[in-house]
């Protein structure tokens, strides 16, 4: 491999298709392979770049590693996972926020020993610190609007995107937190050894995010 190549790591997934769609409009040129393949590892020497496809959730510890020198990461993902890594610009693909939720019957008065579930125990729980309330957290893997139905926990801390998750299981928010969109970030020390390469790529994406922002 040449030393100039860049490793990305790929979120697969939601994000996936929006972020190779930032790629292609910044002229990169992505194999087609890229639509349709299983493979974990994707090779485009035409854009200098080898892609790993990787869960969402593991994109920053890939790239604090090294073993990616760049990467695309939701902030959701960055909050919990606190990787050592730069976050240079926000894509603004993959929009959405995080919610804490709730039954319409939820009253906090009544409530003796709080409960809070969620796929995110760490952005969950320092949320909670801050806004200096004491609960447990029950870490879930998803299905998180189940917990309330079921009587696992009062309250989830979870995605919102279009909302019909929540109101298809009769739940209410009861306050937004934190607004999400995908970021590009980078290695440190790939940021030193590799400027060339990637200040080119985030000079390009950031072309395209704002032009896409513009025609909105
Ligand atoms: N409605 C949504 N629900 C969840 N994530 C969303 C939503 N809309 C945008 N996102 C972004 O997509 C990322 C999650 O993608 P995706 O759901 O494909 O992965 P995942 O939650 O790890 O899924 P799984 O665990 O099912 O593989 C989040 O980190 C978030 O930034
Ligand atoms: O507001 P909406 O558009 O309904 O989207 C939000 C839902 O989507 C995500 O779940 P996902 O589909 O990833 O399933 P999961 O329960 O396995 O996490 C998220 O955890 C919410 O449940």
């Amino acid at each position: 491999m040449s030393e100039d190549m860049i490793t990305v790591a790929m979120p697969k997934g939601r994000i996936f298709n929006e972020a190779v769609e930032l790629l292609r409009r910044a002229n990169y040129p992505i194999p087609p392979e890229f639509d349709e393949s299983r493979k974990l590892i994707i090779e485009a020497p035409e854009a200098g770049m080898r892609f790993i496809l990787a869960k969402p959730m593991d994109v920053p510890t890939y790239v604090e590693h090294g073993v990616a020198d760049v990467g695309v990461a939701g902030k959701d993902v960055m909050i919990e996972e606190k990787r050592d890594v730069y976050e240079v610009l926000d894509l603004k693909i993959s929009a959405c926020y995080m919610a804490v939720a709730a039954l319409p019957s939820y009253d906090p008065k009544s409530e003796v020993a709080p409960k809070v579930a969620s796929k995110y125990p760490n952005l969950t729980s320092e949320y909670f610190r801050e806004q200096g309330e004491q609960v447990e957290i029950i870490k879930l893997n998803g299905s998180i609007e189940l917990a309330p139905i079921i009587g696992l926990a009062d309250r989830i801390v979870d995605i919102v995107s279009t909302g019909q998750t929540l109101k298809a299981n009769g739940l209410v928010e009861i306050e937004e937190m934190i607004a999400i969109t995908s970021r590009f970030i980078v290695n440190p020390v790939s940021y030193r050894t590799k400027s060339a390469q990637i200040d080119d790529m985030v000079d390009r994406l950031a072309e395209v995010v704002d032009q896409g922002v513009e025609a909105k």
